[in-house]
């Protein structure tokens, strides 16, 4: 719901939005300018000594006004031509002629009416109260992703956009919620819906003394102003003796009997108009030119939340599925929760949507991070949960826990949970397990026991439809076919072959893009590319006859100009049989899948990358790109250095260029018989030091090593009062395990 309030407003007013924060921007430096080239500070001068002084310069006088910026400007007729100057407070001199800059006019004109008028000024309007509303609906998301308002400042996590979009909000909304607050305001205040105080002006007064002027600088009220003080001073109609002065100060207006001087009708401002003054002040800077300067770089921001919040929303919407007939959360009787990073679950969400639908009941598909506070006709919830990383949530269910131990009482209707996962997999359906356990401690009936689909077998989701039919009276025929995912044509274009001498076949595979039929100058221009990822993303490979993608950690990143993988051959294995059996020229159909939790952090701390067999492979694209030289050190364990120390040539390379600082190896074929935990024990002091120093440890290999790993390096950390667990939890401990 709070997503939808952001994003449906965010998309309609994005380019609305974007102009008025741009041009506001650039207003925001003008009062910082004025001021720049104005007099300075003049609280010496009293308004009789200023009136008295551009009276006699300026006989033709109208009126002085003093601007928020500090200039002093006379507006003036000769003759019956009008002119306005900026004068020097002190002696009344001309300075220069007061030309308001067309370009700050245009600038202004455009940020407040968009140049069409009263239509624009509502739109103008509009856009600021959406602008508002984004930045608290914004907040409030950013908040609850991040798990409440305590922990609004701790570090954001996520990918490029996604994580820059909430950063730099939450730098920028103080600054934008005061810039959308006022201006809406001012909106308001423009169509006469709020007061802005000027309807309470004093009436000029009944009667004046109506006798000869007296001297300017004799008169009492003038003196008695600063010129600090001075909005406007109004001259007398000249030669009419029955005609005052009007003096508008900060505080308050009134008139001056130009004969006796006396103060006639003063009205002090009352609180609309101070409340009024204040907010224009803060929303355009005038008279507070620093603060105008805060402002603007929030407002600058603007664009980018526009193209960043479309790009993300656009992103969201690609990647969730078109589901026919999805009821809204609050009219549904049946909710499906879906909990998934690659899509797949979605597609066997939909197949039980539609099935249920066809039972004749009104079914609600959505994400499990959507998860509600209630469901108001909800008479039975499934949730749909694939696991990730070390038994982690998938995307769309990364703030379902967080939601979930937030709901204290629990619902009437019962739910059943089904976890999606492979057995490959340590913490198999681990996830979904988390959920359940979670649902049945906080008291939610369950409809089912839990149950789990290994590598998105139609076959156990088809029994497990017939099983949910039973429980709940509708017959469910749950055929699911999966939707073969969007690949591209890849080239092998070289092979590197271990491992065959100590039974572990092992090939290092580098493709390029299919290039296609075009020959000459056609196939130059329409050159296919390889997508976009980094060493540590996967590629799904689909091996012929098979829609179902086997993955594969890259080794290589896009600007290698390769797309690069390591693959060890396993005995009956369909896609890594297929692959070794590839000859240079063949293709294959791929497509890739980030996963950003296995990447390096930026900056300058050490590396320690420990890998095992093919595990080395994402870890040799860290060491290949790292053309900032910073302290990687590698752990690598193979069975023996004569058959299978994958990368052997390539690690001396980069030794030598430094783009690697140490390698250790253990081979447990080889007269050491060593694995890669023994060279960590052996190297205690050493990984310590760097440890405490903010290193960042990556480990990619099979679950034996990794758990070998963990062991060793718990010993290791012990003394430093560390362990594996909190460094995961920090980011300076991840796995790419298989
Ligand atoms: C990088 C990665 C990590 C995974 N980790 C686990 C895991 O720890 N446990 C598990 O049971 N399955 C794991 N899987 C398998 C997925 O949960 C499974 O393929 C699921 O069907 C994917 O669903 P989705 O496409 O909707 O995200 C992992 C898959 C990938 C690609």
């Amino acid at each position: 719901m709070l997503r939808h309030l952001h994003s449906i407003p965010g998309l309609i007013v994005a380019l609305v939005v974007t102009v008025i924060a741009a041009t506001g921007a650039m207003l925001a430096v003008l009062p910082a300018w004025e001021h720049a080239r104005s007099a300075g500070s003049s609280s010496a001068i009293s308004v009789a000594g200023l009136a008295e002084a551009v009276a006699e310069k300026y006989p033709g006088v109208e009126r002085i006004e003093r601007k928020p910026s500090g200039a002093v400007v006379v507006y003036y007729f000769e003759g019956d031509v009008p002119g306005a100057d900026v004068v020097d407070p002190r002696t009344g001199d001309k300075i220069e002629p007061y030309e308001p800059s067309g370009f700050a006019r245009t600038v202004t004109q455009l940020h407040r009416s968009f140049f069409a008028g009263n239509a624009g000024r509502v739109t103008a309007g509009v856009g600021a109260a959406a602008m508002l509303l984004l930045s608290i609906t914004g907040i409030m998301l950013l908040a609850s992703r991040l798990g409440g308002w305590r922990k609004l400042f701790s570090p954001i996590r996520g990918d490029g956009i996604r994580r820059w979009h909430a950063e730099l909000g939450r730098l920028a909304l103080p600054g934008l919620t005061v810039s959308a607050l006022t201006g809406l305001y001012m909106s308001l205040a423009t169509f006469g819906m709020i007061s802005d105080g000027s309807d309470a002006e004093p009436d000029f007064p009944d009667a004046v003394a109506g006798t000869e002027a007296m001297a300017i600088s004799d008169i009492a009220p003038l003196k008695a102003t600063s010129i600090d003080n001075l909005r406007e001073l109004r001259f007398p109609y000249q030669g009419d003796l029955n005609d005052a002065f009007t003096l508008t100060t900060a505080d308050g207006m009134g008139y001056v009997d130009q004969a006796t001087g006396e103060l006639l009708n003063y009205m002090p401002n009352g609180m609309v108009k101070t409340v009024y003054e204040t907010i224009f002040m803060l929303h355009t800077g005038q008279g507070l030119w620093w603060f105008a300067l805060l402002l603007g770089p929030s407002a600058l921001a603007v664009p980018f939340f526009a193209a960043t919040g479309v790009l993300i929303w656009w992103r969201r919407r690609a990647a969730t599925p078109k589901i026919a007939d999805n009821h809204g959360a609050q009219s549904a009787d049946t909710v499906i929760l879906v909990g998934s990073e690659g899509n797949t679950t979605w597609g066997f969400a939909k197949t039980l949507h539609e099935a249920l639908t066809a039972a004749g009941h009104k079914v609600h598909t959505g994400a499990m991070n959507d998860l509600a506070k209630s469901y108001k006709h909800a008479e039975r919830m499934f949730v749909l949960a694939a696991t990730y990383g070390d038994g982690a949530a998938p995307a769309s269910a990364r703030q379902f826990l967080d939601k979930l131990e937030a709901i204290t009482t629990a619902p009437a209707f019962p739910v059943a949970v089904l976890g999606f996962g492979d057995r490959q997999f340590p913490r198999f359906c681990g996830f979904a397990r988390d959920v359940e356990e979670t649902l049945v401690a906080k008291g939610w009936r369950q409809l089912a026991p839990i149950a789990t689909i290994d590598r998105q077998s139609a076959q156990e989701f088809a029994r497990w439809g017939d099983e949910i039919g039973q429980r709940i009276d509708t017959p469910l025929s749950l055929v699911h076919v999966a939707a073969r995912p969007k690949t591209a044509r890849m080239v092998l274009v070289e092979r590197i072959d271990y491992g065959t001498e100590v039974q572990a076949p092992t090939s290092v595979l580098r493709f390029a893009a299919a290039q296609g039929e075009r020959k000459g100058l056609l196939a130059r221009l329409f050159r296919r590319s390889l997508p976009r990822f980094h060493a540590g993303d996967l590629v799904g490979i689909l091996p012929p006859g098979s829609d179902l993608p086997r993955f594969y950690s890259l080794a290589s990143s896009a600007r290698d100009g390769v797309l690069e993988i390591c693959v060890r051959k396993q005995p009956g294995g369909l896609c890594s049989g297929y692959l070794h059996g590839l000859r240079p020229g063949d293709a294959i159909e791929a497509f890739v899948k980030p996963n950003p939790a296995f990447r390096p952090r930026r900056g300058k701390e050490p590396l320690i990358l420990i890998g095992a067999g093919t595990g080395i492979g994402p870890l040799t694209g860290f060491i290949r790109n790292n053309s900032g030289r910073r302290p990687i050190h590698l752990y690598f364990g193979g069975r023996s250095p004569n058959s299978d120390f994958l990368y052997r040539e390539d690690l001396r390379m980069w030794l030598t260029d430094r783009r690697l600082s140490g390698v250790r190896t253990a081979f447990s074929r080889s007269e050491e018989r060593a694995y890669v935990q023994h060279k960590l024990a052996a190297d205690a002091d050493v990984l310590r030091h760097m440890i405490s120093r903010g290193a960042q440890v990556m480990v990619c290999g099979g679950r034996d090593m990794a758990q070998g790993v963990v062991a060793a390096l718990e010993k290791v950390l012990h003394p430093l009062g560390l362990d594996v667990g909190t460094l995961k939890e920090q980011g300076l401990y991840v796995e790419d395990v298989y």
